[in-house]
């Protein structure tokens, strides 16, 4: 069928009628959502079954016959039938010549079988166009209608005409086609929806592991430490104390992990001379789920502010302040006011606000939807200098916060350094490298070597942009 299915409207005649016609193998759960949406959008449905008689459930308007009767009479058929049962297609391979075979089959697993069900449908029947498409959208969101998040179709197949026929129903359904090329791309296709959030995975492990060893860093220097040593219960802090500890802590360790691999990437570049020379692997998989990183750090900043503004509700904190109270009473004492500790709580304080502010307007402009609006240049400018300033901001909250506690050794419990300190480990030195790679001499060069400038390495010769036609990675 070549038919242009993109503006589909209930036809009348009945030539028109014919072409508007797709047969659907398989009355189970997805052949009859996909035959529900179909019909809601103006096609013809017939319903190829084992047994037409006992069908039951099929959406209103709708056919069933047997499986060659419903395939004589349309160009397009759904195979809506589990891989495991696809042999029956064998027997219809006369009436399926020529015609387009839609696989929207799935697997249990990924790699489950050594071809693809696509091809192993085409297999079955040679004389068939087989195209892999469907297998992403869910018979539930087809037959509610919530598509958002599943709108996009792969569509693939060895046959041109084919796919874009597909593709043109894929259109009239309110989805978006994504043409994945050839047959030989619906493995992919196929294991696209076993993957589970497949970017976000690196990341997720990072910040895992973070977490339990902040965690457990924080368990031996505040309730381990007090247990042993000084035979004090303080357990309690590990609900709201030792996680609001936790979080920024990580949160900031994060953030800088999202601007190393770009300071790698400089350095890497002003070593060889060169942008035309593939990253290393591992600094390519850092660099693709840095947007992941942020998000995550943005949600654990986002705790420690819900963690932070709870404090002065706490009955341990009520309780420390009301004893402080009554003890300058007894003792008939005040406390002068400290002029310099105001300054500091309050400069804190104040970065700790403005960076998450930062944080946030990072991660809003990180969504599709606003990234979508600004161009490239606004998008590298936010995601950048806001970042850089981001990360400038929390940490400067965080030097404040611990000011000179790194150096009184009375607090450094069985010699390991106060925790804030292991927070500042990463950024610190993320900003250095960047402060050093900003001196005008190397950002001259890199600048240079990112609009194609290189250093021949053999000769000591330069070559201009476009000499070295090699692999380009950024
Ligand atoms: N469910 C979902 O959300 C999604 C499903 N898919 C794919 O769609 C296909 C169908 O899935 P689903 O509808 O859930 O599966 P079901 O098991 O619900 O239905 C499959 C249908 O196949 C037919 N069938 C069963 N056994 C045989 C056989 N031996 N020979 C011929 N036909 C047979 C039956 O129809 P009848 O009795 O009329 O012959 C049956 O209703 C699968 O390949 C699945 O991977 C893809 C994306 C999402
Ligand atoms: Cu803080």
């Amino acid at each position: 069928m070549e038919a242009n299915c993109s503006n589909m409207t209930p036809l009348s005649s009945d030539s028109a009628e014919k072409e508007n016609t797709v047969c659907i193998f398989g009355t189970g759960d997805y052949g009859r959502s996909l035959g529900f949406k179909m019909l809601q959008s103006g096609f013809s449905v017939i319903y190829g079954s084992r047994n037409p008689s006992s069908a039951s459930l099929l959406p209103k308007g709708a056919e069933v016959l047997s499986h060659s009767e419903a395939a004589r009479k349309s160009q397009i058929i759904f195979v809506a039938v589990q891989r495991d049962h696809y042999s029956f297609v064998t027997k219809l391979s006369k009436v399926l010549e020529g015609k387009i075979l839609v696989d929207v089959s799935n697997n249990l697993k990924i790699n489950q079988y050594s071809e693809s069900n696509a091809e192993y449908l085409a297999q079955l029947v040679p004389d068939a166009k087989v195209v892999k498409a469907f297998n992403t959208v869910s018979a539930w969101a087809l037959q509610s209608g919530t598509l958002d998040a599943s709108r996009q179709v792969f569509v693939c197949s060895n046959d041109s005409k084919a796919k874009h026929a597909v593709m043109d129903i894929v259109r009239a359904l309110g989805l978006i086609p994504h043409d994945h090329g050839s047959l030989a791309a619906s493995k992919e296709v196929e294991n696209y929806p076993l993957q589970l959030f497949p970017t976000w995975r690196l990341p997720l492990y990072i910040c895992a592991g973070l977490t339990v060893l902040i965690f457990l860093y924080c368990l031996i220097t505040d309730i381990i430490y007090s247990a042993i040593t000084e035979e004090k219960d303080i357990s309690f802090r590990i609900a709201i104390s030792i996680a609001n500890k936790v979080f920024p802590i990580v949160s900031l360790i994060l953030l800088a992990l999202v601007y190393i691999p770009g300071v790698f990437a400089a350095i890497i570049q002003l070593y060889r001379g060169s942008k035309y020379k593939r990253f290393p692997d591992w600094l390519d998989q850092w660099m693709l789920c840095r947007k992941q990183l942020g998000l995550i750090a943005l949600s654990y900043a986002l705790l420690h502010a819900i963690y932070t503004l709870v404090i002065p509700i706490r009955y341990y904190v009520r309780y420390r302040i009301n004893s402080n109270i009554i003890t300058q009473i007894l003792k008939n004492e005040t406390r002068t006011f400290d002029n310099t500790l105001a300054w500091r709580t309050d400069a804190y304080i104040a970065l700790g606000i403005l960076g998450f502010f930062f944080y946030v307007l990072l991660g809003i402009t990180s969504l599709p939807s606003v990234s979508n609006a600004v161009n490239w240049r606004e998008f590298r400018f936010v995601q950048s200098k806001l970042g850089y300033l981001t990360l400038v901001l929390c940490t400067g909250h965080a030097l404040i916060f611990g000011w000179d506690k790194f150096l009184s050794f009375s607090r450094y419990r069985w010699y390991l350094p106060p925790a804030y300190t292991l927070s500042l480990v990463v950024p610190c030195t993320v900003l250095v490298l960047k402060l050093i790679l900003i001196l005008p001499c190397l950002d001259r060069r890199i600048t240079k070597i990112r609009q194609g400038w290189e250093k021949s390495s053999s000769a000591g010769k330069e070559f201009e942009n476009g000499d070295v036609p090699l692999q380009t990675k950024m």
